[in-house]
């Protein structure tokens, strides 16, 4: 499976968010979105995810449009992790995650259904939380329970099959996350790549862009500015001209060979 986005743009109240967008997001890959505030990455991956219609040019599955697509495929073929995640209703953990496959897999019986949601429990650290309403978590539980909810979305409709799950679309998923479910996150970002799926990451953190993505594209004032493998785009001169930064910021990892962004020499008085 194939997502791409051509020429694709959205406009609104006669200003371009984003504009002349074309890219192609393969399964197995993880592409890390950055940008500073306000550059068009939420929107990009909105387009992305078919959720909000293209105002120009188009987002194809397959070489299909994606707004021909019924709601159970495109669900089978698409999850979106949200930037914010309101709960309104009071459910169980593994209720809420569980109804991550209601509209993928909707033959899939209540008891698979909810073994397979404990699963998903386990892989976001939330396991022990099972039973327990979804309006008592803190804000990075939260956060990581509507992972999993989105990570069921795709892996019930592909469960039991050898086909590979579809595209995982996040939304800057470690913004509430501590160091080690920051990479807690991103492993299962990566795992999910690995698995055979597509990964689309939103992310502010450009050392984890570097670390985790096979590819990063840099949205700037709403057009994608520059797109390649960490080490190709994320130079001195990018830092510079979309971050503002001092020249010299960015380094290179000796280990590794990844590039990585000293933001500012700490002065402490
Ligand atoms: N409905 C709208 N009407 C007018 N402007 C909008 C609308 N939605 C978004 N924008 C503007 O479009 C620009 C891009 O928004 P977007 O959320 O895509 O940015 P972003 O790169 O994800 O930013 P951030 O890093 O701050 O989350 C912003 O300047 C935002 O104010």
């Amino acid at each position: 499976m194939k997502l791409s986005l051509r020429n694709a743009g959205w406009r609104v109240r006669g200003k371009d968010i984003v504009h002349g967008a074309s890219l192609d997001f393969a399964p197995g890959q993880l592409t890390a979105i950055i940008g500073p505030n306000g550059a068009g990455k939420s929107t990009l991956l909105r387009l992305v995810s078919g959720l909000l219609p293209a105002t120009s040019g188009d987002v194809q599955l397959d070489d299909v449009p994606i707004t021909t697509f019924s709601s159970a495929r495109l669900a089978a073929s698409r999850a979106m992790l949200m930037q914010d995640f309101p709960l309104r209703a009071q459910f169980t953990l593994r209720e809420l995650v569980a109804m991550g496959g209601q509209i993928s897999a909707p033959f899939m019986s209540a008891p698979v259904r909810f073994e397979l949601a404990g699963k998903l429990l386990e892989r976001v650290g939330l396991a022990a939380f099972a039973e327990r309403d979804v309006m008592d978590l803190s804000g990075g539980e939260r956060q990581r329970v509507h992972l999993a909810r989105v990570l069921m979305q795709l892996e019930a409709a592909v469960h039991g099959t050898d086909c590979p799950p579809g595209f995982l679309l996040l939304d800057e998923p470690i913004s509430a996350q501590d160091l080690s479910r920051q990479h807690l996150v991103l492993n299962l970002a990566r795992a999910h790549a690995t698995s055979g799926g597509g990964v689309v990451l939103v992310i502010h953190d450009l050392n984890w862009a570097a670390a985790c993505a096979d590819r990063i594209v840099v949205m700037h004032e709403g057009s994608i500015y520059a797109q390649g493998a960490p080490e190709q785009v994320l130079t001195n001169a990018l830092a510079s001209h979309v971050f503002g930064l001092e020249e010299g910021r960015v380094r290179m990892h000796v280990g590794s060979g990844k590039p990585y962004v000293l933001p500012h020499d700490m002065i402490y008085q």
